[in-house]
């Protein structure tokens, strides 16, 4: 990436320099035009389409306006540019994003920054106060982000008390769609859930977009695809008044099943015979209890396993997409048409004897003849990780965050059983389980939100169709502590290898965004997706 971007090789030293701080930005001059302004005024009130000069504001799927050649000083923006890419990132990551933010733009000094954050908070302010018909505080939210090969933001609302107005400068060298990095809009169901992708807009060299956050302002950073240029820019929010947030929905927790009556032979036909020993057992429940977690590597008999992978690869599997965007994303397969094999290995993991098994493996009580069954109390357990209290959840798993640090998060934290359900005593019957089979592929991901349940649960995670998988492409099972930052423990998939995690009401868990490594430097095309068993059980 070149930061002499269209530099101006004829000025010298001193001279630049001085030219460079008394620069002033200016605004679009079309900003300054009445035409143009009660032209917006008129079609942001009706909800309507406006075009004119560099202005296009369009409402479907939600109000959002570009204006192009925002600042008209070209070598001001160029200017701006390299100040921003002399500036310190740091590097940001969790189950929403990957990204490089800034330092803090709020109060830096800089020429070039401060004038564009002044023209920004104080100009454009009070242009787009009057066409919206609303106040904006001159409260300033204001970073700068650097978006590079795989890095994303994935589907979000921007919701957060305050905020009235998003806006984003791009700060791009020519950008095509081939380089990833559109920002995509969705259009959202009765629930006000993001649905699908709509319409994705390329960023573009001195075009500042504005939106208005609203429960149904959904959209996404797509994933950078080049690995040669780097999406810049400069983002915040206008903060107001917030509109009305409708009751945010709660889903149907996935049905949950107590074990099935199966032949104890399906447990001794499908598991290495090594797990099945009462001695190795209790060595593993013994580790399971210090630590809550434990990896069984082969855990398939091999004739089994190879039977399953087969089947994964060539049987005529339906698979659905799931979502929503703003939670997961990723293929589930339907249950009705599995291939025997898979539909074997599906009991085995819902079979009394492999309940059974699981307590004697972990120290949970999942079956009734399970040792120390009668005083075992799941509240009083360590938790598995940190040993911090509380989390329940009806699906897969996560539960909601805030991020208070760089609010870029954009979950509020205040989902109907965010709170509430933590103390709660769960009334206990007997043991159930909900399983999965999935299939991971670029793009996929589960994102940490606030409206299931926490409560103490075992996860258990079967992968297969990993060989050759690396950390880097995605696609890891991340546990951390709710309302910290902090990575509890990752679960990378192995191939054939049993995954065991005991969490409590206070652990969340998501899978990494798969990026297109997983795409690009995998030369075997079986490579590039993998499948696991995902399966819960709750005492
Ligand atoms: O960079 C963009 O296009 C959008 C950024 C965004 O959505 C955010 O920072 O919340
Ligand atoms: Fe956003």
């Amino acid at each position: 990436m070149s930061t002499k971007r269209r530099s101006n090789g004829t000025n010298k030293g001193k001279s630049v320099k001085k030219s460079k701080e008394g620069e002033v930005a200016v605004i679009s001059s079309d900003l300054k035009d009445d035409v143009i302004r009660n032209g917006m005024k008129d079609a942001w009130r009706k909800k309507t389409s406006f075009s004119q000069g560099g202005v296009q504001l369009d409402c479907d799927p939600f109000p959002h306006c570009m204006i192009r050649n925002f600042v008209q000083n070209e070598s001001f923006v160029e200017n701006l540019r390299d100040e921003l890419l002399h500036l310190n990132f740091h590097s940001k990551s969790n189950d929403l994003y990957k990204f490089q933010q800034s330092d803090d733009l709020k109060k830096r000094k800089e020429h070039h920054i401060s004038e564009i954050r002044s023209l920004l908070f104080h100009q454009f302010r009070s242009w787009l106060s009057e066409v919206l018909g609303v106040d904006l505080e001159p409260t300033v939210d204001i970073s700068c982000a650097k978006y590079e090969h795989t890095d994303t933001l994935l589907c979000h609302d921007d919701e957060l008390e305050g905020r009235r107005v998003a806006f984003i400068l791009y700060l791009v060298t020519p950008w095509d769609l081939s380089d990833g990095g559109t920002l995509d809009l969705y259009n959202t169901n009765e629930h006000y859930e993001p649905v699908s992708i709509v319409k994705s807009l390329l960023p573009s060299w001195n075009t500042l977009l504005f939106f208005e956050v609203s429960p149904v302002s959904f959209h996404q950073v797509s994933e950078v695809l080049t690995d040669e240029k780097c999406r810049l820019s400069l983002s915040g929010w206008f903060h107001g008044l917030s509109l009305q947030r409708p009751l945010r929905y709660t889903e149907p927790g996935a049905p949950r099943h107590t074990h099935v009556l199966a032949d104890e032979t399906l447990l001794f036909e499908w598991v290495n015979e090594t797990y099945m020993d009462p001695l190795y057992q209790a060595q593993v429940q013994q580790e399971f209890e210090d630590t809550s977690e434990i990896r069984l590597p082969n855990f398939l008999q091999e004739e089994k396993y190879t039977q399953v992978i087969e089947a994964l690869r060539l049987a005529e599997i339906q698979w659905e997409r799931t979502g929503p965007p703003n939670k997961r994303c990723y293929a589930r397969a339907q249950l009705q048409n599995l291939p025997s094999c898979l539909k074997e290995c599906w009991d085995l993991l819902m079979s009394e004897a492999f309940f059974l098994l699981l307590s004697n493996l972990t120290g949970l009580s999942l079956h009734a003849l399970a040792a120390g069954d009668e005083e075992s109390d799941s509240e009083g357990q360590e938790g598995p990780t940190d040993g911090q209290e509380g989390q329940r959840d009806g699906q897969e798993g996560p539960s909601g965050t805030g991020d208070g640090e760089d609010n870029r998060n954009h979950r509020d934290g205040q989902g109907p059983s965010s709170t509430s359900s933590s103390t709660e005593k769960t009334p206990k019957g007997p043991p159930v389980c909900v399983g999965e089979l999935r299939r991971w592929s670029h793009g996929d991901y589960t994102l940490l939100h606030d409206s299931v349940k926490r409560e103490f649960a075992l996860d258990l995670l079967l992968h297969l169709g990993c060989t050759g998988w690396k950390a880097e492409f995605g696609g890891f099972t991340s546990y951390i502590a709710h309302d910290e930052d902090e990575e509890l423990l990752t679960v990378y998939p192995e191939e054939n290898s049993l995954a065991l995690v005991y969490r409590d009401k206070e652990t969340l868990k998501f899978i990494k965004h798969i990026n297109h490594n997983s795409v690009q430097e995998n030369e075997h095309a079986a490579f590039t997706h993998f499948y696991d068993f995902s399966f819960t059980y709750y005492e």
